[in-house]
């Protein structure tokens, strides 16, 4: 069980949204967290009464080094054959953001085997290849300084665009056969989670080969460990990868961009805690869509403090999980906008 999300306001606006909710026709705190959803949103966009949100939703993919070392159910080919499928228009990712009007960005940032994409095809796919994914994290370090660093810098540059455009909540999401396993030993150097908390069974392995898995990401801790690892930066370009270094990158430019971000499971809460370590402020913007199968996610979401919002057993990542919340944001402002006060309608309140 994780706890409700509960919000006390902080902000002029926060406050006058909070006296609205208070107004409203229904008994108080009757639309739950609704309610705190409203003024939290209301809080962080600096309105008393936010218009319907402005969703953008940026999926990174990258491969990993450490998928040789047998860390999960798929190929690496499913990287980018996937890719093409967010394109085409066929995922989970594309179908819901199609459903809840939500603009749709791909970006490789390091997909080793990409499979041509029709031009013209759905949503549009950014190629900013740094390197052919990863290296194998268990025996050296995932990216050059350099390569993480060019991987945040795309991260932020997709969401100062997404900004620009006059989008008002940003999501991120990923794709990248064995990130459970960087973003499970990057939760532990970050949040000291140990690795039997942090390592789930990402897309479906089996008890031996999550006990192997468990293995490598104690024995890739230790190696990092020994390397003198110390920044968020370095744990980042040790035990990372591509998607998960712009992923931070993107959360870091939202938050400095001052726009609400919308956080989905284990990988995307993870590459939040980077951010967070590397910028503290970064925390004040995320918000915890929901609670991810994956056995690190509740630990990941607790070391941010965050309260997820929906907890359906969902593990597929992509961004999927913020894009089935978002309806929930949509709802809890419309209510906010638009219903009566109890003096407009002539109820009697108490
Ligand atoms: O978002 C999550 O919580 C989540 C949990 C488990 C798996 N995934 C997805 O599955 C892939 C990683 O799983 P694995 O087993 O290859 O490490 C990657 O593409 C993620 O998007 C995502
Ligand atoms: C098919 C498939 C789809 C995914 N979407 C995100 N991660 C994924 C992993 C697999 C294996």
């Amino acid at each position: 069980m994780t706890a409700p999300f509960r919000f006390a306001p902080t902000t002029p606006a926060g406050h006058a949204a909070q006296r609205r909710q208070s107004q409203l026709t229904k008994p108080p705190g009757s639309l739950g967290q609704l309610e705190d959803l409203a003024v939290w949103l209301a809080d962080r966009l600096g309105e008393a009464t936010p218009a319907r949100l402005v969703p953008a939703i940026a999926v990174f993919a990258a491969d990993h080094g450490v998928a040789v070392e047998d860390v999960s159910a798929f190929p690496m080919e499913v990287t980018g054959q996937m890719v093409a499928n967010f394109v085409a228009g066929g995922a989970a990712i594309s179908v819901l953001a199609a459903e809840h009007q939500a603009t749709l960005r791909v970006i490789d940032v390091g997909v080793a085997h990409p499979v041509p994409v029709p031009p013209g095809a759905g949503a549009a796919l950014v190629v900013r290849p740094i390197r052919a994914g990863s290296r194998n994290l268990l025996c050296e370090a995932a990216m050059r300084a350099d390569e993480c660093q060019v991987a945040w810098q795309a991260g932020a540059e997709v969401a100062r665009q997404l900004v620009a455009q006059g989008h008002t909540l940003l999501i991120g999401g990923e794709m990248g056969i064995a990130n459970t396993t960087a973003a499970a030993a990057l939760l532990c150097a970050l949040g000291d989670i140990a690795p039997e908390h942090a390592v789930g069974r990402g897309t479906g392995i089996d008890d031996a080969r999550h006990a192997h898995k468990t293995d490598v990401v104690r024995r890739a801790l230790a190696r990092a460990q020994a390397a003198g690892t110390d920044t968020p930066h370095a744990w980042l370009a040790q035990l990372g990868g591509l998607e998960i270094a712009a992923l931070a990158g993107f959360y870091e430019e939202a938050g400095r961009q001052r726009v609400p971000v919308l956080l989905d499971g284990f990988i995307s809460t993870v590459a939040a805690l980077v951010a967070v370590r590397h910028q503290p402020a970064t925390a004040h913007w995320l918000l915890a869509a929901h609670a991810s199968a994956e056995a690190g996610h509740r630990h990941a979401l607790a070391v941010l403090g965050l309260s997820p919002l929906l907890d359906l057993g969902l593990r597929l990542g992509e961004a999927s999980g913020a894009a089935i919340a978002l309806p929930l944001l949509q709802a809890a402002l419309a209510l906010h906008r638009s219903m009566a006060t109890f003096a407009e309608a002539g109820v009697a309140n108490q």
